[in-house]
């Protein structure tokens, strides 16, 4: 049985903020709301809360409707960017504070509140001052108050909104080592792809309202079912492509071969090819031929980022392609031609959507 059921929630101010969205959450999961800046991730997780009411809707928790209950009666955490902490108070009475409002007995509090001390690393810090933390330790404090009542669900609203990315990084492997051992079920919103890719069990991708893809976040990666998806993941090569009769898929490139296309797909189909940026290796002229010949361009960009050389290839005037391309070997220099093998694990096929804009040989 899941822990959360939320069933068609809808909710408009001006125009529909949240528009008809269902989903599931399980005991013990983390579902990562994806989406740029003005989708509905706030107003939902508000419409979960019930600090706001929905137009219509329902959400049930272990079966039982909840609708209507109001947010104190939920037992839910919230944890928000601006995590709203008292300044002046210490580290012990800012996590104490919401066993305290539920009149714990004095000493229940304190075992509770020193042992979620302890899981958030921060055992010897009780007696400091909050005003005197860094941002990090403060997103800790925060995490273990909202954790300490022990809340059936908890919500992180941008939670590391605030802070500089090097930060963001550890805590965000310190906050999902940290959910994962509790076996908290939390929704985790955030408009950073790779901040949902990597905490989340499934992400759920949030556009205009809508769910437009719910998946954990390999086959979102690996299979993502809409353009918007596809871009907002950050994926550049968009190609249009129409299904011929032996599996490929006509593009500007010539005829390429996806290791998989989705079901139901007919010849004259038309799709949009997904290349993702890992997915070219510069071709080996030594090698024997692959059965699939190379594609060539000329290399119009080539930034080096450690790992790879993001490397941008101008196939046509109108298409250029960039490809993140292993830093063993230097590819070509700007101007010259390269040519690139492409795996066709890195290929996805998204059906009945055609970028814009279209390259002109495909028109
Ligand atoms: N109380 C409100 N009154 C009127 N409009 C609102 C209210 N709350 C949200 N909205 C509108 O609803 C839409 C969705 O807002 P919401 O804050 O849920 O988006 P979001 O995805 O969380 O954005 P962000 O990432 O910027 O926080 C926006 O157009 C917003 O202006």
């Amino acid at each position: 049985m899941p822990l959360l059921c939320v069933e068609n929630l809808a909710k408009a101010y001006d125009q529909p903020a949240v528009d008809g969205v269902s989903f599931i959450l399980a005991e013990g999961e983390i579902l990562c709301l994806l989406g740029p800046s003005g989708c509905g991730k706030t107003t939902l997780l508000r419409l979960i809360a019930g600090l706001e009411s929905p137009d219509t809707g329902l959400v049930f928790i272990n079966d039982q409707n909840i609708t209507t209950v109001p947010p104190h009666r939920r037992n839910f955490g919230l944890m928000f960017q601006e995590f709203a902490l008292f300044p002046h108070k210490s580290v012990f009475d800012n996590v104490a504070f919401g066993l305290e409002m539920k009149r714990l007995p004095v000493s229940q509090v304190r075992t509770r509140t020193e042992a979620m001390l302890e899981r958030v690393g921060l055992t010897g810090m009780a007696r400091r001052s909050v005003a005197e933390l860094s941002g990090g330790e403060r997103q800790r404090v925060a995490l273990a108050r909202s954790l300490a009542p022990q809340p059936r669900l908890l919500m992180l609203d941008e939670p590391l909104g605030a802070l500089d990315r090097a930060l963001r990084e550890r805590l965000l492997m310190d906050i999902h080592g940290i959910l994962k051992r509790l076996e908290t079920t939390a929704i985790f919103v955030t408009h950073d792809q790779s901040e949902a890719l990597a905490v989340a069990d499934r992400v759920a991708v949030m556009n205009a309202g809508r769910l437009e893809q719910v998946d954990p976040p390999e086959t979102l990666y690996r299979h993502p079912q809409s353009l918007f998806v596809a871009r907002f993941l950050g994926f550049e090569n968009l190609l249009a492509g129409t299904l011929a009769g032996d599996g490929g898929i006509d593009t500007v490139l010539g005829r390429l071969y996806p290791s998989a296309l989705p079901a139901g797909m007919q010849p004259g189909d038309r799709v949009s090819v997904v290349l993702r940026p890992e997915g070219a290796r510069v071709a080996d002229r030594s090698a024997p031929p692959l059965p699939i010949p190379p594609i060539t361009g000329r290399v119009v960009s080539r930034i080096f980022s450690g790992q790879s050389y993001r490397t941008g290839i101008a196939i046509t005037d109108e298409t250029t392609l960039t490809f993140h391309l292993p830093s063993e070997t230097s590819p070509p220099g700007i101007g010259e031609t390269i040519a690139l093998d492409l795996s066709p694990s890195a290929m996805a096929i998204i059906p009945g959507a055609r970028p814009h804009p279209q390259p002109k040989e495909s028109k």
